[in-house]
């Protein structure tokens, strides 16, 4: 895919999902999904890229999801577990491509939420976040995965940290910017100095997955 759809910009969830379901009529049987996303964890730095173990689905708590309402059974069951949505032997992949490729120092495992957006987090919801385990926060991926394991999509996904987001208030100054603020220049500049080395990074995954089909 080239970009999405978020639920920030008005899309319900289904819609956001959409793509993933398209590819499930195409025959697609492996999802590889990245997204921008803010640090939370105190060891990640920008730049860095976490992959994926897990994710805490914060909307889907809150009753939203891509599969709400009646069930479309071309796209998978009613109900269906979650416990496994990122798939172990992907990662295992992926974990040699990291050692061959000598990112280990850049590279961490961890949890993964979506929020609704557009907004960056304030420090409360920041604070909150760490508490409850999750390692990286974005506006995406989390409906897309769900909808890719509803129809039997294997799912292998990653964050490139673009920014940490702040546990404590800055001092705003006189032209009203803040030290410890996120703005969207800074995630778009990370994710284009990150594109050749994700390029690569993403095309050794392509290829070890395509060993196993
Ligand atoms: O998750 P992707 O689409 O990579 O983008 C992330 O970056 C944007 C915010 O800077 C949000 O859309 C957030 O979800
Ligand atoms: N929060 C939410 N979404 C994001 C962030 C963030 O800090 N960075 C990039 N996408």
């Amino acid at each position: 895919m080239q970009g999405r759809f978020h639920y920030y910009e008005g899309y319900p969830l289904s819609i956001c999902a959409m793509p993933v379901r398209l590819m499930k009529l195409l025959g697609v049987s492996y999802l590889i999904a990245s997204n921008a996303a803010g640090g939370l964890n105190p060891k990640y730095k920008v730049g860095d890229i976490m992959l994926q173990k897990d994710h805490f689905n914060i909307m889907g708590l809150a009753g939203l999801g891509p599969h709400i309402g009646p069930n479309d059974s071309r796209f998978g069951p009613r109900f269906f577990p979650m416990t496994n949505a990122y798939d172990e032997s992907i990662l295992n992949k992926v974990r040699q491509i990291v050692k061959d490729l000598k990112m280990e120092n850049k590279v961490h495992e961890g949890v993964y939420t979506c929020v609704g957006g557009p907004n960056y987090e304030t420090v409360a919801d920041v604070r909150a976040l760490i508490s409850l385990g999750v390692d990286s926060v974005g506006m995406s991926t989390v409906h897309e995965v769900i909808a890719a394991r509803q129809c039997g999509i294997r799912c292998f996904a990653f964050s490139l940290i673009t920014n940490i987001c702040s546990t404590e208030y800055g001092t705003t100054t006189e032209d009203h910017s803040c030290s410890t603020e996120v703005h969207s220049e800074e995630v778009l500049k990370v994710g284009k100095d990150m594109e050749d080395e994700l390029r690569i990074f993403v095309e050794e995954i392509v290829e070890a997955i395509s060993q196993d089909t």
